[in-house]
């Protein structure tokens, strides 16, 4: 295959390994979207481009002797797995794009794959088995994913394009690297993503170029970030677009013309999400995480609820429906842009709140002493020791957290654990098809007294 060492040629003064190739049995996945394997003198190798049980040429593309671990690409399969396919999207491989790890598997594989990384963080992490956490042990495709093998779901929703300074063309970034690779077509964008045809234009000056396409309504954006004082260009799109720009140096975002927000729809209301603002980018998402937190929460008219890491208002949305008149929902959001988006969203309900700030410092501050349920939606970093003994000590009746980073999810619930609650049920839902990322839905409950 066609990479070639990035710099191989330090390799003897330094100790550097890249470059060289070993000839390993692929061990198990590892989370990340590679695989573990070993060299000959025994030093771990994550391998990407690779799938466990398969023979292969592992080629090193970072470390050193004596390291901890090396990273590596498989660049020649000498024994394949009954898993592998050819890549459908013709820029995946060692060296290309990075945006995908699992091109060259199955579509069921990939959820395997995805189960298998889930069970060994919440067995290491939190010293949980698959029916302990009240799991069936399966990531669930969402609905229309499921697709024959080499058909790819189109599913991104948001894509950000670096561009290449030289050729002033649009890509994405190779994996762990800023070089850019030049792309014709991303397979997985969403087709308003594509319509906007950001491949297909000259974006000199330009850092980066962000394409969203909302789900539920005809909004599309392109988000431009200029390399220091570069022009503009001037964006002539075929239909009615915002065009938004970040300004290099205080990372605002300026309205260029059209709205400085998208419009998006989930569980029967309409969101408001302004440029930067966080929103889930499969189109199915939203519906279905808003369906997974209710049921696991069950919420009761008259509920106080709290919804942390609020975003633009999504979960607070659903819960303050079901909660009622007599009810009332907080919600905790650190981003100024988001919180305005929240409190726009769902000023027509006069019980809902919405505090701007970290929820480690805003929560201790609300003065809450206690809570029906709590949904917690963090960052990849996840919620932490202290926030977790916090919202423990809140007597909710129900819990239910929603994470993108099954590591961080299995730490906090074993911080969980030691606050009194056990998980009650798990979910997993494969929302980043083609990649290494999974959604999980935990649901907690108190442990019961004498238990
Ligand atoms: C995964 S998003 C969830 C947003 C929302 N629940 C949704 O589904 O659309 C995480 C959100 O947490 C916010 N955030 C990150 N760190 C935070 C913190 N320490 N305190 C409060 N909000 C934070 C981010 O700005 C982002 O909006």
């Amino acid at each position: 295959m066609q990479t070639e060492p990035r710099n191989a040629q330090v390799g003897p003064e330094k100790g550097t390994l890249v470059g060289q190739e070993y000839e390993v049995e692929i061990g198990p996945v590892a989370h990340g979207g590679h695989c573990v394997a070993r060299t000959p003198e025994g030093q771990v190798l994550f391998v990407r481009h690779a799938l466990p049980g398969e023979r292969v040429v592992a080629r090193v593309t970072e470390g050193e002797e004596g390291a901890r671990f090396l990273r590596a690409d498989a660049v020649r399969v000498v024994e394949a797995s009954k898993d592998r396919i050819e890549p459908p999207c013709p820029y995946a491989g060692p060296g290309r794009c990075g945006g995908c790890d699992w091109q060259h598997a199955k579509p069921g594989a990939q959820r395997r794959l995805k189960a298998e990384v889930i069970a060994e963080q919440l067995k290491r992490l939190a010293g949980l088995t698959p029916e302990e956490a009240g799991w069936d042990g399966t990531v669930v495709p969402a609905e229309g994913d499921k697709l024959p093998a080499g058909e790819v779901p189109r599913w991104r929703t948001r894509v950000q394009y670096a561009v290449d300074p030289a050729t002033g063309r649009a890509g994405l970034r190779r994996h762990r690297s800023h070089e850019v690779e030049p792309v014709d077509h991303c397979m997985i964008a969403a087709e308003g993503v594509d319509e906007l045809g950001v491949e297909q234009r000259d974006w000199t000056g330009m850092e980066s170029v962000e394409a969203v396409a909302a789900t539920g309504s005809h909004d599309r954006q392109v988000i431009l970030t200029p390399r220091p004082g570069a022009r503009l260009p001037l964006v002539e799109l075929n239909r009615p677009v915002s065009v938004l720009r970040v300004d290099e140096k205080t990372g605002g975002v300026h309205r260029v013309h059209g709205r400085p927000f998208v419009r998006e729809r989930a569980d029967g209301r309409t969101y408001r999400v302004s440029a930067g603002g966080f929103w889930q980018v499969h189109p199915k998402a939203a519906d279905i995480l808003v369906e997974a937190v209710m049921q696991g929460l069950l919420p009761r008219k008259g509920d106080m609820a709290l919804d942390l890491y609020c975003g633009a208002g999504l979960f607070a949305g659903a819960l303050a429906d079901r909660v009622g008149d007599k009810g009332a929902v907080l919600g905790i959001e650190a981003g100024k842009r988001a919180v305005q988006d929240a409190r726009h969203n769902l000023a027509g309900f006069p019980r809902v709140r919405i505090e701007q700030g970290r929820v480690e410092s805003v929560l201790p501050r609300t003065g809450i002493t206690e809570t029906d349920l709590i949904v917690l939606d963090p960052p990849r970093s996840g919620a932490g020791r202290t926030t977790v003994a916090r919202l423990s000590s809140l007597g909710a009746r129900r819990i239910a957290y929603v994470a993108c980073d099954p590591a961080a999810l299995a730490r906090d619930l074993a911080y969980f654990r030691e606050g009194g609650y056990r998980v009650r049920t798990l979910r997993a839902f494969d929302l980043f098809p083609m990649t290494h990322h999974v959604e999980c839905v935990a649901v907690l409950e108190p442990v019961k007294k004498g238990a």
